[in-house]
C-alpha cells in the first residue's frame, strides 16, 4: 500500500494557560500509522509528542494524591470513579504498580451491596460542590457519593492484566480486584436492572458522566425541583459558566441527590423512586464492552461457572441494544425509561456501541456515515452533540465540545469494525488539539480552543496511553 495521504500542518499557538507547557508545538505536524512526511525529519515531527508526553507525566504526578488521581486541581479534588479508571491506563505507560494502586484505592470505597461510588471523598476539600456533607452516605466506611458511574474498571484491568511487563504484579492484583469488580456488575444486574429486561437503568445525569448532554433535557425536566436548601456552586469559580451546566440543571441534580438521601441510597429503593431513570447509551456500552473483558479475565482465571453467568448478561444485553438502534437516524440513542421514549438526541454515545462491538455490520457502517458526516461540519472531532442541531453548543461541556476520553473508545470501536481510516481521522484531530491547545478537560469542535478545566487527567492519560502509540514518526 502506498503512503496515506494523512499529514495535517498544526497552527502554532502559544499555550501560556498551561504551566508545564509543551511550547514547541508551534508548526507540529501530525503523523499517523502509514504516513509519509515529505518535509521534515522524523525527528522534528516527534518532538511535540514527545513534549506532550512529558507534560502528560508531569500531570498525573502533580494530581496524584497518594495512590489516587484527581481529575484537576480545585475545580475536581477528590478521586472520581471512570476517570480514575481511564487514568490508570496512563499511570500503566510510567509505573504498572501505581496503575494497579489507582484501582485499588477506588474499590477500598466499594459498598457492601456492591456499589462502587461515584466520587470518593478520601480527604477534605473546600473547593468542590457537593461535598460529602451534602451527600451524607453515614453508614458507609468513608465519605462517597451514593450513586455511581461508566464502570470502566473491568476493561482497564484486562489492559493492564494483559499488556502488562510485570506479570506476577498483574496476576496478583487481577485476582484481587476480580471478586469485587463482580460484585460491582452483579450489583448493574439486580439494583439497576430488577426487571432482567438486559439493560440497565442510569438515575442521575451524574452518574451517565454526561451531566448535560441533550439527551437528558426532556428526562430531567420531568424531575420536579424540591425546595432545597440554599446553595453555592463551586464550580463557577473555576470555569466559565458559559461552558458549563445551567442552574436549572444543578437544581435538579441536587433535588435528586437529597431524594436519594432521604432514603439513605438504599439501592432497593432507588430504582422505583427516582423521578430520572434512563437507558443511558455510555454506561450500557461501557458496561457491555466491561463485561466482555470480565468474562475473558474470568477464564483467565479458571472461573468457569462465572463465565457462563457473564455470557448469559451479554447474550440478554446484546438483544436488547437494537431497541436502542434508530435506524432512519443511522444512530442508537438512549431512552426514557418512565415514559417508554427513545430520546431524541444524537449525542457521542450514539458511536459507543462500536466500542462495546454490540452493533452489527450493517449498524456499524451506519454509525461510519453518521460519523463522517459530523466530522465534515466541524474543525476538530468528535463532538459530543450532532453539530447540525439547533440547540448545538461548542463550549458547554457536553452538549458540543470534544472530549479525548470519548474519542479514544470510538477510535477503538471503529478499529474493530474496520474503519481504520476514520479512527485515523479522529486521532489526528485529537492530537492536534491537544498539541495546539494543551491538555484540558475539553474542547470547542468549532475553534479547537482548550475548554473546561486545564491540566486534566483523563486528558494526559490518553495521550500517554493511547496517542502516544497512534501517532508515531514515519517509518
Ligand atoms: O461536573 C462535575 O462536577 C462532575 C460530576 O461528576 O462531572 C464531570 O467531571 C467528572 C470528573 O472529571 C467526570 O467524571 C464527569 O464525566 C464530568 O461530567
Amino acid at each position: 500500500m502506498g503512503p496515506v495521504a494523512c499529514l495535517t500542518t498544526v497552527p502554532a499557538e502559544a499555550q501560556a494557560h498551561q504551566s508545564f507547557h509543551a511550547n514547541d508545538a508551534a508548526s507540529a505536524v501530525v503523523v499517523i500509522p502509514g504516513a509519509i512526511n515529505t518535509d521534515k525529519g522524523v525527528n522534528d515531527e516527534y518532538e511535540p509528542l514527545k513534549n506532550l508526553l512529558e507534560l502528560s507525566k508531569q500531570i498525573l504526578t502533580e494530581n496524584d494524591r497518594g495512590g489516587y488521581t484527581i481529575p484537576a486541581k480545585g475545580l475536581y479534588p477528590y478521586q472520581w470513579n471512570w476517570d480514575s479508571a481511564l487514568v490508570a491506563l496512563g499511570w500503566a505507560t510510567l509505573d504498572e504498580g501505581r496503575a494497579w494502586q489507582e484501582l485499588e484505592m477506588l474499590f477500598s470505597a466499594q459498598w457492601e451491596d456492591g456499589l462502587v461510588p461515584h466520587i470518593v471523598f478520601h480527604k477534605p476539600s473546600p473547593t468542590y460542590f457537593p461535598g460529602p456533607e451534602i451527600w451524607g452516605t453515614v453508614e458507609q466506611p468513608m465519605g462517597t457519593t451514593g450513586i455511581t458511574q461508566p464502570p470502566v474498571a473491568a476493561i482497564t484491568v484486562r489492559k493492564l492484566y494483559e499488556e502488562g511487563v510485570n506479570k506476577e504484579l498483574a496476576m496478583q492484583k487481577a485476582k484481587e480486584l476480580f471478586p469485587k469488580l463482580l460484585a460491582w456488575h452483579r450489583w448493574f444486574q439486580t439494583a439497576r436492572d430488577p426487571h432482567g429486561t438486559g439493560l440497565v437503568a442510569t438515575l442521575h445525569p451524574w452518574e451517565s458522566g454526561m451531566d448535560n448532554s441533550p439527551a437528558w433535557d426532556e428526562p430531567l425536566h420531568n424531575v420536579p425541583v424540591d425546595p432545597i436548601p440554599p446553595y453555592v456552586r463551586k464550580d463557577l469559580g473555576h470555569v466559565d459558566s458559559a461552558m458549563r451546566p445551567k442552574q436549572e440543571e444543578y437544581d435538579r441534580f441536587l433535588t435528586l441527590v437529597y431524594r436519594f438521601r432521604a432514603v439513605n441510597y438504599d439501592c432497593t429503593k432507588l430504582y422505583f423512586l427516582s423521578p430520572f431513570r434512563v437507558t443511558d447509551l455510555c454506561t450500557n456500552a461501557v458496561l457491555y464492552r466491561a463485561n466482555l473483558d470480565l468474562r475473558w479475565l474470568a477464564t483467565e482465571l479458571g472461573e468457569n461457572e462465572i463465565a457462563e453467568e457473564i455470557d448469559g448478561w451479554v447474550e440478554k444485553a446484546h438483544k436488547a441494544f437494537d431497541t436502542l438502534y434508530d435506524a432512519e437516524a443511522g444512530m442508537y440513542k438512549s431512552k426514557d425509561q418512565l415514559t417508554g421514549k427513545l430520546l431524541a438526541a444524537k449525542t457521542s454515545a450514539g458511536f459507543l456501541p462500536l466500542f462495546a462491538r454490540v452493533a452489527s455490520a450493517e449498524q456499524a457502517a451506519a454509525l461510519a456515515a453518521t460519523l463522517e458526516r459530523w466530522l465534515d461540519c466541524v474543525k476538530s472531532g468528535i463532538p459530543s452533540y450532532d453539530p447540525e442541531a439547533a440547540n448545538f453548543e461548542p463550549l458547554r461541556y457536553w452538549r458540543g465540545p470534544v472530549w479525548a476520553i470519548i474519542n479514544w473508545m470510538i477510535t477503538d470501536g471503529l478499529r474493530a469494525y474496520g474503519y481504520e481510516d476514520l479512527a485515523c481521522r479522529v486521532e489526528a484531530d485529537t492530537y492536534e488539539l491537544l498539541v495546539s491547545h494543551g491538555i484540558s478537560e475539553y474542547y470547542n469542535p468549532v475553534t479547537g480552543a482548550a475548554a473546561g478545566g486545564k491540566l486534566f487527567s483523563w486528558t494526559a492519560a490518553m495521550c500517554l496511553a493511547w496517542l502516544s502509540k497512534a501517532v508515531t514518526p514515519a517509518c
